[in-house]
């Protein structure tokens, strides 16, 4: 099964009992020419792991936030083979894993082959498919796996005991836990409902387990902290990025322990 940068970010973490923060922002939103900073401002503010979004012009999982950034990445035509070269040009300067966020179209343009061999040249450690189900992963997943790419899956509200179960058999970096029914964006709270779930996840899977979608503060994220092994956070950040206020993205970041590593 493939290893890559993500595990040595969760085993490290677990060593001094610490969760994963992982912030997810959009590619190419402020342009391209921002994003080796954005990055900096990430790792500087505390993230242990980045999702890079792609822009694609029908996010269907995604809120309004989300979708108004992927806008105006689209305006300034970024694509994909954009952000990969981009990738490759400050892959050196960036410490923390990246993951990419994207739906399948983006990469069936370049081609399953091309694709991986491309992020993998450009220091991506994983990927997130929303729109690839289990059954259908096989096709990209032989090339990911053939580049060391790991392939991350999402579990949902309304996945039941057996598909956790097949979820987590051969999952790799973590399991992205979906906290809520419908699409990312801030919420104010979560329902019982939710944390059971987690705890259910956490019980079944043998992978790091992190729970996202809806998440705003720092209450909330150490919430979610205590049922799961990290939280990702999106809109609010991509909001802060956008509205220049990055100073604020160290506050929705639970502390670590002191522990030394
Ligand atoms: O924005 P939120 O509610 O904080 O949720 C995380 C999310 O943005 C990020 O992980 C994400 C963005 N688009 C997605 C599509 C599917 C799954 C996950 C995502």
């Amino acid at each position: 099964m493939t290893k890559t940068k993500i595990d040595d970010v969760f085993n490290k973490l677990k060593a001094t009992g610490d969760k994963a923060f992982i912030s997810y922002i959009m590619a190419g939103d402020g342009g391209l020419d921002k994003l080796k900073g954005q990055i900096r401002t990430l790792e500087e503010s505390g993230v242990d792991i980045i999702e890079l979004g792609i822009p694609f012009s029908d996010p269907v999982a995604d809120g309004p936030v989300i979708q108004q950034a992927a806008i105006r990445a689209l305006e300034q035509n970024i694509s994909l083979q954009n952000i990969l070269d981009e990738l490759k040009n400050i892959k050196d300067e960036i410490t923390a894993p990246i993951v990419l966020m994207t739906y399948i179209n983006p990469i069936l343009n370049i081609g399953y082959s091309e694709f991986a061999r491309d992020a993998a040249e450009s220091g991506v450690s994983g990927i997130i498919l929303p729109d690839v189900p289990l059954e259908e992963e096989e096709d990209i997943k032989v090339h990911l796996s053939e580049h060391d790419i790991a392939l991350i899956r999402l579990v949902t509200l309304t996945s039941d005991e057996d598909r956790i179960r097949e979820l987590s058999e051969g999952a790799e970096g973590f399991l992205y836990a979906v906290t809520i029914k419908g699409t990312t964006g801030g919420r104010k709270s979560f329902g019982e409902d939710t944390y059971s779930h987690l705890e259910k996840i956490k019980s079944i899977a043998d992978v790091p387990v992190c729970a996202g979608f809806g998440v705003s503060n720092v209450e909330m994220a150490k919430q979610l902290g205590s049922y799961s092994d990290g939280v990702i956070v999106g809109s609010k950040i991509v909001e802060l990025l956008h509205k220049g206020e990055d100073g604020k993205i160290k506050d929705l970041i639970p502390e670590k322990s002191t522990a030394v590593k």
